[in-house]
């Protein structure tokens, strides 16, 4: 095939391959009408960056207001009205209360439009394309293993013995007198799951049945997927707290992706004045979310609006494709004969 037709062929196959419906997909969770859409802008815009091929999902309370719902969209995020999951009755007093509303997480299992998905709190920023995710071996549940050393932990005994499965030999575990060392144990933030009717069904009856605890889905979904739970690397999740529990564990330019959820990290509302948020490190992880968050060429430029104008779009000659793009400088190739 003549150098310029395969080119073309590549252009309309690029093309086409960028309004496939997505079978793959990020999915992010929004509660509210405060200011965690944010987040939700931020980390589309860090996606775009990162050049990720998938789209990102908002599985959205009812509350989330009309006018977040209008930016989020105008970001190119997909959005998904889900019902709110409840915890059992009256028993809500025993999860931190600021965490119940995220019982609703669960729903994302019901997104069987999607046969793979990862998941990404609103308060993750992603750095670098992290979309091999998606081609893990399928019966696992991955996520990142979390820390236990932040007073968030204090009811455990975990916490209070010093043990914690980032440097199991630190404290040993008394066995003896304590019983088998926990489980290993996941961060909810960011996790790759396979929606499922099946799998939801499973996840809500079985939540009707589960006692509330500190850190609500978190803990639920460690219990629920404790026998498929596969660690993988803390480049996929770097929960702040490690920066000063275990730096030993953190190659911060290998990071990938920066949960922050340590106590006055949020970026959007940052002031520098909680523990360790006037660490370096961490100013410098919050500049480099308002940089994308701030990055007017990251904004989502659309999608051709249909097909027609995708093929007319595929059949332009390559140069002026390109020029019109503004991304690449064309440079005449030599020719091949
Ligand atoms: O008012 C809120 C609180 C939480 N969330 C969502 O629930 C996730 C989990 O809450 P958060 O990240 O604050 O928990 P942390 O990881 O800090 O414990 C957030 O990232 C958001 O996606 C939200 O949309 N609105
Ligand atoms: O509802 C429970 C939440 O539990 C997790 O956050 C916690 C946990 O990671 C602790 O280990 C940290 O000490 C703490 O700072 C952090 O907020 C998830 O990030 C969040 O998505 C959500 O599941
Ligand atoms: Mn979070």
């Amino acid at each position: 095939m003549a150098p310029e037709l395969s080119r073309k062929m590549t252009t309309a196959k690029a093309a086409a391959a960028a309004v496939k419906p997505a079978t793959k997909a990020f999915v992010t969770f929004l509660a509210g009408d405060g200011d965690y859409w944010k987040g939700v802008v931020g980390l589309a815009k860090g996606l775009r960056k990162a050049g990720s091929a998938y789209p990102l999902v908002v599985a959205m309370l009812p509350d989330v207001p009309e006018s977040h719902r209008r930016i989020l969209a105008s970001q190119g995020c997909i959005l998904r009205e889900i019902v709110p999951v409840y915890p059992p009755e009256n028993q809500t007093q025993f999860a931190m209360a600021y965490y119940v509303i995220n019982y609703s997480k669960l729903r994302i299992w019901e997104f069987v439009e999607y046969e793979r998905m990862v998941y990404l709190d609103a308060d993750i920023q992603v750095f670098d394309n992290v979309d091999e995710l998606f081609d893990l071996p399928k019966g696992h549940f991955y996520a990142v293993m979390d820390c236990f050393c932040e007073k968030t932990w204090s009811h455990t005994p975990q916490y209070q013995i010093g043990y914690c499965q980032q440097c199991p030999d630190r404290v040993t575990w008394p066995a003896a007198e304590m019983g088998p060392p926990p489980a290993l144990y996941f961060n909810a933030g960011m996790f790759v799951h396979e929606p499922s009717m099946a799998t939801a069904k499973a996840l809500l009856d079985t939540l009707r049945v589960s006692p509330t605890t500190p850190f609500a889905e978190q803990d639920f979904l460690n219990v629920f997927f404790r026998e498929q739970y596969k660690p993988i690397p803390l480049v996929y999740n770097l929960v702040l707290a490690m920066l000063w529990r275990h730096p030993e564990n953190v190659q911060l330019a290998k990071v990938k992706a920066v949960h922050y959820c340590a106590a006055g990290s949020k970026p959007w509302r940052f002031t520098g004045k909680e523990a360790n948020m006037d660490r370096e490190d961490i100013k410098v992880l919050v500049k480099k979310w308002w940089d994308i968050y701030n990055d007017e060429s990251l904004d989502f430029k659309g999608l051709p609006a249909d097909a027609d104008e995708l093929e007319a779009a595929a059949k332009k000659p390559i140069r002026a494709a390109l020029a019109e793009a503004g991304t690449v400088k064309y440079i005449t190739a030599p020719s091949a004969a």
